[in-house]
Order: structure tokens, then sequence, then C-alpha cells
């Protein structure tokens, strides 16, 4: 029996790996989970071109499979800012005119009528669109609830938190705030929150778009974030209904083994020499999609890795150039100490852009050196395997705090390494080597990150409590239809 399709949804993501994959998995998820939900996908573009998401957004849109589920793509013009490098929000707000033009235009399209708006966090300007159309707006949160309490308590303090709190000559000054175990130091608190740059209060003030929304999913679940999600529903000021809806990851499937290089295995080189490797030997490093070093770091872990004497695979890629886009190294070994390669050549390799979830997937992989952007921290769990922290910029600080501190689920190499700041920025090779170390070794976290595996993909099953929040959602989107 075919269920026709009844309420059309317009999905707004940001325009980078970390924020659009995540907005594309919901969708397919929303609409497998209600036949009758169709989804809209407004694609904004970035400040420039990034190779990966155009790749990625060329696939889905060759996918018919998605077409067939319902889920169709609008490209919005570009918007040429007059401006070289405008910030990200004053770039969002450019784009209001056109979202509202290609919603207008969906809709005297019909037949469907336009359910309401799901934008990403950092696209809330479109809520204005949503509100001046009389279309119900939500918001998908594509990290943990760990910032979203924290978005909500620094603004409500109704402080100019810039000026309150001074990073550089008071890191180590303690907040309290709810829903957090342990006093949070001002030096995880991503770097935009404390910036004295004026833009502080204009992100801040994205706290109150959210509570103009109907509803916020947050890419996590109870089973990870319970404290601070029941602290956000039980707080004073009124802030919409939260669905912790995670994880929501963009996953290989069991069979996709990479680009076919080598015709007789299917397989791709990094995954044939993972096959190669024991079992949990392996130590993988890689820093998110715009996550790089300066040279002497980069020194600095490598000889930390070589003295470890552990297994590696280390995605590295050269610090960004006018684009802010990080490169693809064209000769590591420059960088690199003299004869590293020859010395590891049985151990390790370096690697450029690397197939991440599919990396973590193999049986090869017994730690994870990440920046502890949200979606490696959720592909950490969805595969069981432990990170050891090096969070770099934006909220990564507050997810390894999270991480380690409160939750016991992540080893530390350095949680207050902050490039925003320049604070605590050089970790020495005998750190790298002792964070390797232990985080191959830890039993305990390693205990629980498995336990966690279970319990994530279990909230997504029939029954699980991320399952029955996306049903509450969709029920709530039917409710509210204009
Ligand atoms: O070599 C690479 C690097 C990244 N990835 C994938 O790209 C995504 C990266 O996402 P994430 O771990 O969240 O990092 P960022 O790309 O840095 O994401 C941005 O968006 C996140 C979600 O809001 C925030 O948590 C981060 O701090 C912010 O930098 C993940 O799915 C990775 O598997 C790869 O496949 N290969």
């Amino acid at each position: 029996m075919t269920i026709s399709k009844t309420a059309n949804l317009v999905l707004i993501p940001a325009p980078g790996m970390g924020h659009l994959a995540p907005a594309i998995e919901l969708a397919k998820h929303l609409v497998a989970r209600d036949p009758r939900l169709s989804i809209t996908v407004l694609l904004i573009k970035g400040f420039v071109p990034e190779e990966t998401v155009e790749s990625y957004i060329l696939s889905l849109k060759s996918n018919s499979s998605l077409l067939n589920q319902g889920i169709g793509f609008i490209d919005i013009p570009q918007i040429d800012l007059n401006s070289a490098r405008p910030s990200f929000l004053t770039h969002m707000n450019a784009y209001q005119p056109k979202v509202k033009e290609a919603i207008e235009g969906l809709r005297s399209a019909g037949p469907l009528p336009v359910a309401g708006l799901l934008v990403d966090m950092f696209c809330t300007s479109t809520i204005d669109v949503a509100t001046e159309l009389g279309l119900p707006s939500y918001v998908f949160f594509t990290s943990g609830a760990g910032l979203l309490r924290l978005f909500f308590h620094l603004h409500g303090l109704g402080v100019d938190v810039a000026q309150e709190y001074d990073v550089v000559r008071s890191p180590d000054t303690l907040l309290e705030i709810p829903g957090f175990r342990n006093p949070v130091p001002v030096k995880v608190l991503p770097g935009r929150f404390l910036s004295k740059d004026g833009q502080s209060s204009t992100f801040l003030r994205l706290a109150d778009k959210f509570r103009q929304a109907k509803g916020i999913l947050v890419n996590t679940c109870m089973e990870i974030d319970r404290d601070l999600i029941q602290s956000m529903s039980q707080q004073d000021i009124e802030i919409p209904p939260i669905y912790p809806v995670g994880p929501i990851l963009n996953l290989p499937t069991e069979d996709d083994h990479g680009h076919d290089d080598d015709e007789s295995s299917g397989k791709d080189p990094i995954t044939r020499w993972l096959d190669d490797q024991p079992p949990r030997s392996v130590v993988f490093l890689c820093f998110g999609s715009r996550g790089t070093f300066n040279d002497t770091q980069i020194k600095e872990i490598a000889v930390g890795l070589e003295r470890s004497g552990q297994r590696f695979l280390w995605s590295l890629r050269q610090r960004p150039g006018e684009t802010g886009v990080p490169l693809e190294l064209d000769d590591p070994s420059k960088v690199l100490p003299e004869g590293f390669f020859e010395r590891t050549a049985e151990k390790g390799r370096v690697i450029g852009w690397a197939p991440q979830a599919r990396v973590l997937a193999h049986k090869a992989v017994g730690a994870f050196v990440s920046h502890c952007g949200w979606n490696s921290t959720l592909e950490s769990f969805w595969y069981g395997v432990p990170i050891a922290a090096w969070p770099i910029y934006a909220e990564q600080q507050l997810n390894a705090f999270v991480l380690v501190k409160e939750l016991g689920l992540a080893t530390e190499i350095r949680i207050d390494y902050c490039q925003d700041f320049g604070i605590n920025m050089v970790v020495k090779a005998e750190e790298v080597e002792d964070g390797i170390n232990k985080a191959m070794k830890e039993t305990e976290v390693k205990k629980k990150v498995k336990e966690m595996c279970d319990k994530a993909r279990k909230a997504l099953e029939e029954g699980g409590s991320s399952y029955e929040s996306i049903g509450r959602f969709i029920e709530v989107v039917f409710k509210n239809l204009p």
C-alpha cells in the first residue's frame, strides 16, 4: 500500500560537513518514520566552495533513492557579500530573502502544504522568514546538550559574558551550570562566547532564536545527555520542547569498502592496510573537517607517535590558506621529522581526508585521537572506539570536558588546548606519547564506551528513547500544520 505525502517540511542545513551530513541523515529518519512526510532541503553555499562538501552534495543529488523517499533539493543562489570574510551569522542573515523566495515558490507550486522550517542551529535567522510566512519553525542542534545548556545558561545570566570572564587571565574561573555535575572552567567555553570582538553577544543571542522555535531537535540521546536534557526541562526560563533524536550519523553501509583501487579485493588501500593489522592495535588520529596544526606541533605529534610504538593511521592536513579550508599535503615528509616515514613504515600510515566512519568501524582500530567535534564523538560511541580528547576550536573543549570529566567516556590528551584564544598551544611529544598509550590501554573507559555503543544504538531502535522522541516530533509537526 502506498501512502501519499501530505506535508512537506523545509530543511535548512548549514553549509559544512559537520552540519549538512547529519541534517540529511535526519531527513532520512523522518521520512522513513512517517511516509506522509516529504522534505525539501534548501542548499545554502558556504563562504568558499569546499571540495568534500561539493562532492557530497553532488552525490546527494544523483541519489535517486532519496527522491523516491520524498527528499528533494533546491539550490539557493550564492550571494556575493562584498566583504572578504563576513561572520558566519552575517553570511546566513543575508540569505533570508532567497530562502523566502524559495519557500514561496514551493508553496505556489503545490500541491503539498509546507509544514514548517527545520533549521540548523546556525541558520536560525531564517526563523524570521518562517514567522513572516506564518509557518512554524524547529531547530536542529548538531552539537550535544552541553552546548545547548550553556547557551541558555549564559544568555540567561543577562551579563556581557565576554567582559565578565577573561579566559586568558583567569582560565580556571569555575562556573556552576545546572545539568553539569562538575563546575565548568571558563577555559573550556567556546571561543565565540568569550571573544572580545563583539561577536560574543551576537552569538549568544542565538538562544533567543532557539526560544522562538516550536521544538529543538538535539543530535544526542537520553543515554548520553540525560542530566543536561532534564535540567533544561526543569529550568524557569521558557524554552521549547527538546527532542533528543540521535545519534544521527552518516554511516557507511556494511559492504562499503571505499573506492576500488585494487580489482581483486574491491577495497581501498586504507582498508587493505587495516585488514593487515591485529585487532584493536591501531590508533587513529583525525581532527574533523577543519582541524590543523602548525609545523612545530605536527613534529611533536610525529615524535610522540613514534615513541609510543603503537600502530597508527594519521589524517594530516595542511593549514588553511586564504580560503580557511584545510588542504591536502602535497608532500607530508616536508613537515615531518627526517626519516619518519622510513622508521614507521611497518607501523603506520599518514593520509589526507580519511574515510573516518569506515576506519572507526574497522576491528583493527583501538583508540581515536579526536578534536571532539560532535559527529566524531557520536561516531566514537557508535563504533565503541574510545576517544583521546584533543579539542582545537569552537565548542570542542566543552565536548571534551563533558566526555572526560562528566561522563568518563574518553581519556585526555589536552582538553584545554585552544586555537581560538591561542592558549596551551603546544602539546609536547611526551604528552602525545603518554596520551596515546593511555588511550590504547585504559580499560575502564573502554568498557564504558562499549556499553554506550549498545545504548546509543538501542536509542534509535523501535521503542528506544530517540525513536520515541522522533515520533513525538513528527506528531507535533502534523499538529502544527498551518
Ligand atoms: O578526514 C576526515 C575528517 C572528517 N570526517 C567526517 O566529517 C565529520 C566531521 O564532523 P565533526 O566531528 O562534528 O567535526 P567538524 O567538521 O569539525 O564539525 C563542526 O560541527 C560540529 C557539529 O556541530 C561541531 O561539533 C564541531 O566543533 C564543528 O567544528 C565526521 O562525520 C567525520 O567522520 C571524515 O570523514 N574524514
